[in-house]
């Protein structure tokens, strides 16, 4: 079955039909057009025209765990807050998808986090999995891909494994693609661009706070 969000406000993007089927039977999706690209293109300016000081070099870990490790990922990052006009446009879309996979899929999906990433030309993230069974609240991944004519020959593709490393997809980042799967299921790596490759990666998360301490999002 297939749905369409609805508009929450006269602020929120308009987002097309995502394939819960196809979510809930394989543990991803690929939506090629899932906002369109006038949106789309707000979020690529507004991310051009952030300064060094708006980014920080991405980690591996969180809270005390936390480092960074430039020979596993080298690209620069934001978290997104509701305090910028498209960062909250942003916010208020993932929050529909959020009670829609509630309703269609029963995940109990609690929160969501993200971050704007930026991978200079030559920038890769190597093979890893965003979350580790029974250690991490993070549930389901979204990658969000804000580039304009990204061609073949650019690079930078997403690459998905399944269970025996074989390759089951390779994404190209695409102004208007959002990819969605399971944290804890699906290894998967970037590959290093001939370009500037933008993207708003997330992940909805489980509730696991214990006795009123909300776990750490980061
Ligand atoms: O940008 C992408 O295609 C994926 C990024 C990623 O794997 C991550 O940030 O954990
Ligand atoms: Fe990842």
């Amino acid at each position: 079955m297939t749905i369409t969000a609805p508009e929450i406000d006269q602020s929120a993007f308009k987002t097309s039909a995502i394939d819960f089927d196809q979510l809930a039977a394989s543990g991803y999706v690929i939506v090629p057009n899932f906002l369109a690209l006038e949106y789309c293109q707000q979020l690529f300016d507004y991310a051009q025209q952030l300064t060094a000081a708006d980014w920080q070099q991405a980690g591996i870990g969180r809270a005390d765990q936390y480092t960074t490790n430039t020979a596993v990922r080298q690209d620069k990052i934001r978290w997104l807050n509701a305090q910028a006009t498209p960062e909250k446009a942003y916010l208020d879309m993932m929050e529909n998808l959020r009670l829609q996979v509630n309703r269609e899929l029963f995940m109990g999906l609690f929160d969501y986090e993200c971050h704007l990433a930026h991978y200079p030309p030559g920038a890769f993230y190597r093979k890893h999995l965003d979350a580790f069974k029974g250690r991490s609240n993070r549930i389901l991944t979204t990658v969000f891909y804000l580039n304009p004519d990204w061609q073949d020959t650019d690079g930078g593709q997403l690459v998905i494994y399944g269970e025996r490393g074989e390759v089951l997809e390779q994404v190209l980042p695409e102004a208007g693609k959002l990819v969605v799967f399971l944290s804890d299921v699906f290894v998967h790596e970037v590959l290093a661009g001939q370009r500037d490759r933008f993207s708003i990666t997330g992940w909805y998360r489980h509730n696991t706070s214990v006795n009123g301490v909300v776990d750490p999002t980061r």
